[in-house]
């Protein structure tokens, strides 16, 4: 018999990717109708579209903010006409399960799934969780983490918290260190930056990198991938350094070629990193709220010798540049601490307690 899923998660890439990973699998070796509900224009949709796995329901989004602003009070009015919407998607639906990956426009997903009394698993990807998770961990059946040490583990409705690790995409593995090379018109005798300001690019990092660049261009060729709308006209072109707003199906060249990458810390980006045994310098979001994620992320990294860590609050180009020279120095010893780290299968056992929470058993009823 077929069985219905609904994945949701968004709001940035992080929130996504690991569900296309899931979702990809499910397809390939089991007969599930895939659903996914997000907003109408947020990154998660475009995603999806592309990925052409799964059918497409919007709902009104609220974004969650623990300071005063205007807008909080038409957002509260958007998150209420959000549960309303994905409660009335979930009915129509019917599924046998709901999994989220948290990012705002989860949370009205996840109270309609539980208005509807269908089980919602969830995975946090963040050592701390973030304030969607937190508020979502209180409806869900089964809650998995990606770090082993992630903490508040006690709210969980059911109780159910099950570490799993990181779902990394599977096509990131197949990239090309000479086919990246080629693309980028870069010599292949010199190493090679690359520069991820997280999904949404990241301001400050795109300001230093491009005061450093002079510098940087001496030792390095540099790929920096800057954002949406935020690549610089005014940078003359120059066969050492290429920008681009994002990284689509290139992604997994680019990181071959990479002999050292400049990432924000989240947790979709630096477990790719772990997995492709890519030394990274990481700069953490530095801003407050659910974004001290990162800094927590980022610490762990170091502390299991994967990387350097550089903090932006008052970064400067000289500090940028010498945590580059540091981290490139102690690349070799961040490779070989990443080749004693066994990432498992993380997707799989996610599948698994889908399926026990959709009370499907394995090989039977599908
Ligand atoms: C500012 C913010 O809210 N950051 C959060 C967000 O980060 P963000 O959305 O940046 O998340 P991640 O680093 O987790 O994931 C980014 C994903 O986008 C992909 N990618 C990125 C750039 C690109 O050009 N092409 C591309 O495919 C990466 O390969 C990765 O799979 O979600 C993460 C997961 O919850 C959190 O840890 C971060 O704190």
């Amino acid at each position: 018999m077929k069985r219905t899923i609904v994945f949701t998660g968004g709001g940035s890439a992080g929130h996504v990717t690991a569900n296309l990973a899931l979702m990809a699998r499910l397809r390939e070796e089991e007969d599930w109708e895939i659903h996914y509900i997000g907003s109408k224009r947020g990154i998660e949709r475009r995603l999806v579209d592309d990925f052409q796995q799964a059918r497409y329901h919007v709902v009104a989004t609220g974004k969650l903010r623990r300071y005063f602003a205007l807008a909080n009070i038409t957002d509260v009015f958007k998150l209420l006409v959000g549960i309303v919407q994905a409660a009335l998607h979930i009915f129509r639906i019917k599924p046998n399960v709901v999994f989220s990956l948290g990012g705002f426009v989860a949370v009205p997903v996840v109270i309609g799934a539980k208005w509807n009394g269908v089980p919602v698993v969830i995975l946090e990807p963040d050592l701390n969780p973030g304030l969607a998770n937190r508020i979502s961990r209180r409806f869900a059946r089964i809650m998995c983490t990606t770090f082993k040490g992630t903490v508040g583990n006690d709210r969980c409705a059911d109780g159910k918290l099950v570490h799993v690790g990181p779902i990394v995409r599977e096509e990131l593995k197949y990239g090309s260190r000479a086919r990246g090379i080629y693309a980028c018109g870069f010599d292949s005798n010199k190493p090679v930056l690359l520069v991820m300001g997280g999904s949404q690019g990241a301001d400050r990092i795109n300001r230093i990198v491009r005061e450093s660049l002079p510098k940087l261009l001496v030792s390095f060729q540099v790929v920096h991938i800057c954002g949406h709308g935020k690549m610089d006209s005014a940078i003359r072109p120059d066969r050492r350094y290429m920008q681009l707003e994002y990284a689509h199906n290139e992604l997994p060249d680019l990181l071959a070629m990479a002999d050292l990458v400049v990432s924000r810390a989240g947790s979709g980006a630096i477990h790719e990193l772990l997995l492709l045994r890519k030394p990274m310098l990481l700069i953490p979001h530095a801003n407050g709220g659910s974004r001290l994620g990162q800094t927590a992320n980022a610490q762990s990294f170091r502390d299991a010798g994967y990387a350097e860590l550089l903090n932006e609050e008052g970064m400067t180009s000289q500090a940028f540049l010498e945590a580059v020279e540091n981290a490139y120095l102690k690349r070799r010893s961040f490779v070989d601490r990443m080749k004693n780290t066994d990432m498992g299968d993380a997707a799989g056992k996610v599948i698994d307690l889908i399926r026990t929470a959709a009370g499907v058993r394995k090989g039977r009823g599908l």
